[in-house]
């Protein structure tokens, strides 16, 4: 079956840095794929470039097998991939709601299957906090609204950049339990963290970086029998 997203040989460059070095990298429909490696491996730059968001790029991007080289990312988001990016970035003078609903549309195949209520079922925090500005919520509750409303656009496969990074240990364990939620409706995730634990628990396939290659991919159990590449990869 074609692969809902494949990367093959992809290359990345900033300027004359090149960043990622031939990464073969595959995500089917509804899996769940974890992204994982050290600081400045290039984990945010192979999102950013599935997105078109790195304008110098060599080898081949599929979205279900059509090449989307040169596309630009709006376009690759009406055909069903959406980005959280690190940071978050959501409008801090807009309410919650206002934030979800200027993101709604169906997905590619007219599909509506996340809704306002959708949303504030998966995240009963927003709900409640739902008239509140942007800039009056926590960062937990940032990152639920950035998620809610990529969700919002009902994407096939959601890039998740550092999904739980900064947050306390319970926000960060919602995430991850509504993470398990959003596999159930069969939307295809590829998230970068640091907690292998975690990721470990939910993911489908774990997929290590270093220095702009691929060094594992395989099944989390298959990766945690590997010491010695969790120790020099992940410090773990
Ligand atoms: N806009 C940019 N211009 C030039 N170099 C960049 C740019 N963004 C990132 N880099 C460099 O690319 C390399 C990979 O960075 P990237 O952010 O993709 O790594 P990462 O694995 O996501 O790390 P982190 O966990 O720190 O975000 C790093 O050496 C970084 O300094």
């Amino acid at each position: 079956m074609t692969a809902l997203l494949r990367a093959e040989r992809l290359e990345a460059f900033y300027g004359a840095s090149q960043i990622l070095h031939g990464i073969d990298l595959s995500v089917a429909r509804g899996e769940q794929v974890a992204l994982l490696g050290r600081n400045g491996m290039g984990k945010t730059t192979l999102l950013r470039a599935l997105m078109g968001l790195v304008p110098t790029c060599r080898g081949q991007r599929l979205l279900y097998g059509d090449d989307i080289a040169g596309i630009p990312p709006d376009a690759i988001a009406r055909r069903g991939v959406a980005l959280v990016p690190e940071g978050r970035g959501v409008f801090g003078a807009l309410s919650v709601v206002e934030n979800l609903t200027m993101a709604a549309r169906p997905g590619r195949d007219g599909r509506a299957t996340w809704t306002l209520p959708r949303i504030f079922e998966l995240f009963p925090r927003l709900a409640e906090r739902r008239g509140h500005g942007g800039h009056q919520l926590s960062g937990g509750e940032q990152q639920m609204l950035t998620i809610g409303r990529a969700l919002m656009t009902n994407p096939d496969l959601l890039l998740i950049d550092e999904a739980t990074e900064g947050l306390a240990p319970l926000v960060a364990q919602e995430i991850w339990r509504t993470l398990g939620i959003i596999r159930g409706e069969g939307v295809a995730t590829l998230v970068v963290d640091k907690d292998f634990r975690s990721l470990s628990a939910i993911a489908d396939r774990m997929v290590l970086l270093a220095k702009g290659v691929v060094v594992f991919d395989g099944a989390p159990a298959k990766l945690a029998a590997q010491p010695e590449l969790l120790e020099r990869h992940l410090g773990v």
